[in-house]
Order: structure tokens, then C-alpha cells, then sequence
């Protein structure tokens, strides 16, 4: 396996390869973004992995400086899977002219509502980093994970709308055997809190579970929220949309998402279950 540390040494490595898929990451790895690889190397055999701690997509409050850095431990996992290259670029080599002169990719509709509300600017910053990411590393395929399922959103149309020649797939969410969502913020949680964080995971499946006789979006909204709140969480939102454009769900959207953002200490735990509407035409 290759370990690309700049720019420069992507884009030879790049022109000795004909087709390439790609799995962005910020590091840290677990089996969600195992799970990630896997899918990829089912489609190619040449897949590669980043691991770049994005500054533009963390605000001033947010956890940039303590976000979990363990290259080592996370080359050896995509090694042993079989990934051709990790392309691990500098700060300063992605943001040459720094981060308040690079141009940015705005996705308007979706980027400011729910985690973007509580976020502001995020979706931009994964929007431009990933925009450079597919210019530097030219991949046929990217592979995303459904738990941030904003974000998978915004990919997507920020690619249809710059036309840009990569198929984005999503990958379902890999959990804990409690049902909590793997993520790599997990790790700031004691083992008390683990165990009450799978609370967010069973919240959304009871709501899901009611959903389907009961189409009263706010109400199920704030019983979400009261049973979050009951399990020892600070909800941010609890929300029933569109699966389609994240718009608020109507009776005929063929199919929801049931969004949920919400602290445990002070950590930020996000989640998403999808739901099917079986009456709409
Ligand atoms: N549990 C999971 N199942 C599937 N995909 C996941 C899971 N967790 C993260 N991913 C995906 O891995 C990719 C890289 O995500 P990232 O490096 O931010 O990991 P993370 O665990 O989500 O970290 P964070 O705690 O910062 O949100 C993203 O496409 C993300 O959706
Ligand atoms: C897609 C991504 C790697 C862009 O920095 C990041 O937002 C993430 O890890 O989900
Ligand atoms: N997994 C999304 C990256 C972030 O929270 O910044």
C-alpha cells in the first residue's frame, strides 16, 4: 500500500492507474469506515482512502484540535484490507492561499437547515473538500456513509450540479451491538454514556415503528425529542423530513428520514433511519 503525503505525489501515483475508487475519511478508523473500503473494493480493485482532518468543515467552538489523529493504527486497517493508496495531504498543501481566500462550493437549499443550522458554514467546507478531493484523486466511484446523511445529500448534488464524473454511493450505518452508530466521537464517551447513547438509536425506531400508522409529523417530532431528553441527551433537533431533499415531510413523499442530532456530555451524536411511505402513490 501507498502512503501519499502530498499533492504532488498523488498525481504521479494517479497517472500509472486507469480506474480508481475513493473513500474520503477524517481518520480514526473504525468498522464503519472499514465497511466503507469493503464496499468500494467490491466495485474496484483499486480503491484509496483519505485521511484529512478538514479544517473548513469545523467551527471555532468545534473540536478541531482534540479530533482524534492515529495514522498509524489506521494505515495498518486499510492495509490488511487491501486498499492501494492512503493519500494523507498537508493542511497547506490543500488550502495553499489559507482557508479565508480558497474558493468555496455553496450547496444552497440543504447546507443551512438541521445539522447546517447548528453548523453553520460545515456543509460548505465538505463541500469544497470534497469537490478538491475528487479533482486530486479523479475516482469513477466515492463511497459515503448513510450516518451522515446530510452530508451524502449535499455529495450528491453538489456533484450533479458542477457534472462532475463520479458515481457517489452510499453504504448503509455500521453500529454497536447496543444499536449506537459508529463514530469516531464515540471515543469521547464514558462507558455509561455509550451505553445510554444507544437510547438515539432506539428513539428513532420507535418512531419509525409509529410512522407508519400515524402520519403526524410534529407530534412524533416532540415525543422524540422528550424521549431523548428523558434518556439524558440535550436533543439539538429531531426531525421527519424528505428523504429525497431534506425539505419537511409531507403525506405524499414516498419516502422520509427521521434525523436526529443531540449531545451526551458534550459530545454530538448525529443518527437517521429511513422509512418507506407506504400509502403515497
Ligand atoms: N457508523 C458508520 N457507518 C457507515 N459509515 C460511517 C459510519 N461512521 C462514519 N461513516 C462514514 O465514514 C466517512 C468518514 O467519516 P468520518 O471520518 O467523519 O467518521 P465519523 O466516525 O463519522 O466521525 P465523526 O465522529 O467525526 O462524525 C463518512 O462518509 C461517514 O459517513
Ligand atoms: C466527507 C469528509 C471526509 C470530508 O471531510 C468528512 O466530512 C467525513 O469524514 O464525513
Ligand atoms: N462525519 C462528519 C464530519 C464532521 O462531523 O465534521
Amino acid at each position: 500500500m501507498r502512503i501519499l503525503k502530498s499533492l504532488a505525489e498523488l498525481r504521479k501515483w494517479r497517472q500509472q492507474q486507469s480506474e480508481v475508487a475513493l473513500v474520503p475519511t477524517m481518520g480514526n478508523l473504525h468498522d464503519g469506515h472499514l465497511h466503507l473500503v469493503k464496499t468500494a473494493l467490491e466495485r474496484c480493485d483499486n480503491v484509496v482512502a483519505s485521511i484529512f482532518v478538514n479544517p473548513m468543515q469545523f467551527g471555532a467552538n468545534e473540536d478541531l484540535d482534540s479530533y482524534p489523529r492515529t495514522l498509524e493504527a489506521d494505515c495498518q486497517a486499510l492495509d490488511a484490507l487491501g486498499v492501494s493508496a492512503v493519500f494523507t495531504p498537508q493542511v497547506r498543501d490543500v488550502y495553499p492561499r489559507g482557508l479565508d481566500k480558497q474558493t468555496r462550493i455553496e450547496v444552497p437549499g440543504i447546507s443551512d437547515i438541521l445539522c447546517g443550522a447548528s453548523r453553520p458554514g460545515h456543509f460548505t467546507g465538505v463541500a469544497t473538500i470534497v469537490c478538491k478531493l475528487f479533482n486530486m484523486v479523479q475516482p469513477q466511484l466515492a463511497v459515503f456513509g448513510e450516518k451522515d446523511y446530510q452530508q451524502l445529500q449535499v455529495i450528491r448534488l453538489m456533484t450533479q450540479d458542477l457534472s462532475l464524473p463520479v458515481e457517489v454511493l452510499g453504504a448503509p450505518t455500521q453500529r454497536e451491538t447496543n444499536g449506537l452508530a459508529m463514530s469516531s466521537r464515540n471515543g469521547y464517551l464514558s462507558v455509561e454514556q455509550k451505553q445510554q447513547a444507544s437510547a438515539l438509536y432506539r428513539t428513532l425506531q420507535k418512531t419509525k415503528a409509529e410512522l407508519s400508522s400515524n402520519a403526524h409529523f410534529a407530534e412524533l417530532e416532540r415525543s422524540g425529542i422528550k424521549e431523548l431528553t428523558d434518556a439524558g441527551f440535550v436533543p439539538d433537533y429531531f426531525s421527519i423530513r424528505n428523504a429525497a431533499d431534506l425539505q419537511e415531510a409531507t403525506a405524499d413523499n414516498p419516502e422520509w428520514v427521521i434525523l436526529a442530532a443531540a449531545f451526551m456530555g458534550k459530545t454530538r451524536l448525529i443518527d437517521n433511519l429511513r422509512v418507506i411511505n407506504t400509502s403515497s402513490k
